[in-house]
């Protein structure tokens, strides 16, 4: 081809994008999507079963449906904050930093609980009581000045803020308060000790939030090389996707929760979401990996079995979202998200009746 003959396929595409059909889209990637979608094509322990799949997305659509799931479900939560204001930002991003590895190996009774309100909350929702508990104490646990101040948010201050009804103590508690100091100072190094701060430094783009969170903030940075894989990190960044999840939810997308890219967020990569995806017959694991989580065996972070685990679950949510979206082209407000968060209450549900299938898998780390 002589040099004034332009490629007709570089042609064809430059029609497109000028008749407004393609948008060469200078909006942001997280790029968790791709690695998902990478350890799933790579995966040998956990695999995807599409006919259960197709079935799961008729079923958790028709349930969403039926109990008219949205972003305002989050704010219905009795525990989570209900005001539009600044104070839930802090309070979300607070929240975030912390909403990891609760889980106990100990009876119902012996495990760590928070009682508040005269009621004994596990799980996520000890985390969210002690927050609202502290504050009602008067410890400014929300407020980033206060992580940094080494003379009043000590470890004793912590373990306060977490003390449990029970014998056993909350899981990590100097890991998470080493979070809140590194979150503390990030924010004042770049934000003008402000979590609104960052998110107006992202413009409106749920993507370019989470990317701000994984390049500023290491305990927002949950990426992991596969085992045996690409060199390239896998991009899971759970807790940098469900602090904005959460501000989307609980501002209902208006104000400090309006992000043009919403949809661009995944499924949370946590420890519950593959246990009610395997129970669901959506993902299976192979006899080792069955045996293991059975046997309640610890899996390392960043272990081939794990990253396939959290990997794999990312891609089957979204394998569901696209057979929801197919089966119901209509269906508005319908993302990743909401799939999640049903899915996730769905399998407490399931806890609390006592008719969980398989547990959940054991990994201790600050990630999920
Ligand atoms: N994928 C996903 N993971 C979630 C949540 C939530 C709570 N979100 C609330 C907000 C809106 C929703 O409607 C929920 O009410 C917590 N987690 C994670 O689970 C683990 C805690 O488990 P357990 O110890 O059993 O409570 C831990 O890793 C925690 O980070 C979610 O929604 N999705």
């Amino acid at each position: 081809m002589s040099d004034d003959e332009a490629d007709p396929e570089l042609l064809a595409l430059l029609r497109q994008h000028l008749r407004g059909k393609l948008t060469i889209s200078e909006e942001p990637e997280t790029g968790v999507l791709e690695g998902a979608e990478y350890v799933y094509d790579n995966a040998i322990d956990v695999a995807l079963d599409m006919r259960s799949c197709k079935n799961a997305a008729a079923i958790i659509y028709s349930k969403m449906q039926e109990k008219k799931y949205s972003p305002a479900t989050w704010s219905a939560h009795d525990l989570h904050p209900k005001t539009k204001d600044e104070s839930t930002v802090a309070f979300i991003f607070t929240m975030d930093i912390l909403n990891f590895c609760f889980w106990s190996e100990k009876s119902d009774t012996e495990r760590f609980a928070i009682s508040y309100r005269d009621q004994r909350w596990t799980g996520y929702w000890s985390l969210v009581a002690a927050l609202q508990r502290a504050l009602e104490e008067g410890i400014p646990i929300t407020d980033s000045h206060f992580w940094q101040d080494e003379e009043e948010c000590t470890l004793d201050v912590l373990k306060q803020v977490f003390r449990s009804c029970t014998d056993e103590e909350m899981p990590l508690l100097e890991e998470r308060l080493a979070c809140l100091r590194e979150a503390g100072t990030v924010l004042y190094q770049k934000y003008n000790c402000s979590p609104v701060n960052l998110i107006q430094a992202a413009n409106g783009s749920a993507a370019a939030l989470v990317n701000l969170m994984a390049r500023d903030f290491r305990c927002f940075r949950d990426e992991h090389r596969l085992p045996g894989g690409r060199r390239k990190p896998i991009r899971l960044l759970k807790r940098a996707q469900i602090f904005v999840a959460d501000v989307w939810a609980a501002f209902e997308g208006q104000g400090y929760g309006a992000f043009r890219d919403i949809d661009k967020i995944t499924m949370f990569a946590d420890y519950r979401l593959p246990q009610i995806l395997n129970s669901m017959g959506c993902i299976a694991y192979s006899p080792p990996l069955d045996v293991a989580v059975r046997q309640k065996k610890e899996l390392p972070s960043g272990s081939s079995w794990e990253m396939q685990l959290r990997a794999c679950s990312i891609w089957c949510v979204e394998l569901i979202r696209k057979e929801i979206m197919r089966q119901h082209p209509d269906a508005e407000k319908m993302n990743a998200i909401l799939i999640d968060f049903f899915l996730y209450d769905t399998i407490k549900e399931i806890e609390a009746a006592g008719q969980e299938s398989i547990p959940h898998h054991r990994t201790r780390s600050i990630w999920y």
